[in-house]
């Protein structure tokens, strides 16, 4: 797997043809593959039929996009790869000091990883989708949107876009909230009385906006016994997934957006979508809570079209809540005692999501899969990287040429277990009938 491009000056060609060649080796054979495909997807059969996917306190997961129009038209060079599960690849350009020029394949290791065709609603399956069944159980979850700008957060939050209109319906909150209200009529919790509640705001240059009530400005109050309320947030009782998606809409439209060299509409705010369930009875006692997090944009202060110090406050203020949310999750793996939720109003208004036992955790870093991305796309996978210190999972960290390998070999145990447990499924179903 060591690729040595021997052609320095001519890097385009000699590295297209140099990670065309890895993809070719590194990756499966067409029966393997095409097996491995049957073994992901019937893993997302099992979830559907079975919907007990045990959420972890903290999942960590990727998504890679697509190239983009305006890439293929450059002819960016694809060089993120997704080989299987769990894995994902960045083909680093690098260059020696004789100039030769070489790729450096970095491996990344999560718990999932979905590649380019991977849609929202196999990517929900795997991340949101096992916090919603967990916030019936009284756990306060939160779903992340991480990455650099123009890598598809909102597209995966708030569902896709045709053009410049966005299909709210098939967003990771519309899917959890028709999940929700699946749950609420399903017998098991039928008796509970519970009742649904929304809210939506972002986090804009450290205040909090109701996205809800006219972009009304709130302010962040912590009580004696340490309780963060955002004060005046308009919380509306739904009854059923429509009324979701439509305020997906309202909120959505609201959103703080600017320019960004990668994005023309970009989202420079933090926006946070509530689903809470209470109690019906007089104090209306909360149960759970969802929040969906869709984050601003992880860029550097010149990649923003303009540069006056709004922006740049702008973009530093957007860095310091990622450094502190980073900080909160990675006390929260730990089980540390002090979770330094106070360092910025994102982690102030998430405090429920950082303590106690119930808390549930899932970040989704998006990558752009270009060259010229290559290193916002290191950087975004570092820093999800560093989520996983101290999470119980040994196999953290990047590495190279045999992690990759033994990698491979563990998926395919994992095929031939997903196999096993397809035919014992439909023969005990057979049996049963
Ligand atoms: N998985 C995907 N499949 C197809 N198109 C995608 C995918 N992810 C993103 N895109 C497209 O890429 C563009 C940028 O995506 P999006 O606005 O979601 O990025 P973002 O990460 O939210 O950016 P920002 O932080 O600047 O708001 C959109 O036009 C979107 O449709």
């Amino acid at each position: 797997f060591g690729l040595l491009v021997r052609h320095p000056g001519r890097i385009h060609s000699a590295t297209v043809k140099s990670v065309d060649t890895f993809k070719s080796t590194a990756m499966c054979s067409v029966f393997e593959a095409v097996f491995y495909l049957y073994g992901f997807y019937s893993t997302s059969l099992i979830a559907g039929l079975l919907s007990q996917i045990e959420p972890h306190k903290i999942c960590v997961c990727v998504r890679k996009r697509p190239l983009n129009k305006q890439e293929c038209n450059k002819k960016e060079i694809d060089v993120v790869s997704v080989p299987g599960k769990g894995t994902l690849l960045v083909h680093e350009p690098k260059q020696k000091v004789d100039l030769t020029k070489y790729l450096e394949n970095q491996v990344f290791h999560f718990d999932y990883s979905f590649d380019e065709n991977a849609t929202n609603e196999l990517v929900y399956m795997f991340t949101a989708k096992p916090l919603v069944q967990s916030i019936f159980q009284g756990c306060m979850a939160t779903c992340f949107a991480y990455g650099q700008t123009g890598s598809g957060k909102t597209h995966t939050m708030g569902g896709d876009f045709t053009g410049k209109q966005q299909n709210s319906a098939r967003g990771i909150y519309a899917l959890a909230a028709q999940d929700v209200f699946t749950n609420l009529n399903h017998r098991r919790f039928a008796n509970q009385d519970l009742c649904v509640y929304v809210s939506f705001f972002e986090i804009y240059n450290g205040k909090v906006y109701d996205l809800l009530n006219k972009k009304a400005k709130l302010r962040v109050l912590e009580d004696d016994r340490q309780q963060v309320q955002v004060v005046g947030l308009e919380e509306v009782c739904v009854f059923s997934a429509e009324d979701v998606i439509k305020i997906i809409q309202t909120g959505s439209a609201c959103r703080t957006s600017g320019q960004t060299s990668a994005n023309a509409n970009s989202s420079r705010s933090h926006a946070i979508l509530q689903i809470v369930l209470r109690c019906n009875n007089r104090a209306a006692t909360l149960h759970g809570k969802f929040s969906l997090v869709d984050l601003a944009g992880n860029e550097r202060g010149t990649d923003v079209s303009s540069n006056d110090r709004s922006t740049l406050v702008e973009t530093s203020e957007i860095n310091r809540s990622l450094l502190a949310l980073k900080e909160c999750i990675r006390s929260l793996g730990k089980n540390s005692d002090h979770i330094p939720f106070r360092m910025s109003t994102l982690t102030k208004v998430l405090r429920d999501s950082f303590i106690g036992e119930k808390s549930r955790t899932c970040m989704i870093a998006m990558v752009s899969p270009g060259m010229a991305s290559c290193e916002y796309t290191m950087n975004t996978l570092r820093y999800a990287d560093r989520y996983r210190d101290g999470v119980s999972c040994p196999n953290n960290g990047h590495g190279q040429a045999e992690p990759l390998k033994s990698q491979i070999f563990l998926q395919r145990d994992e095929l031939v277990f997903s196999v096993v447990f397809i035919v014992m499924h439909v023969l005990l179903n057979k049996i049963q009938h």
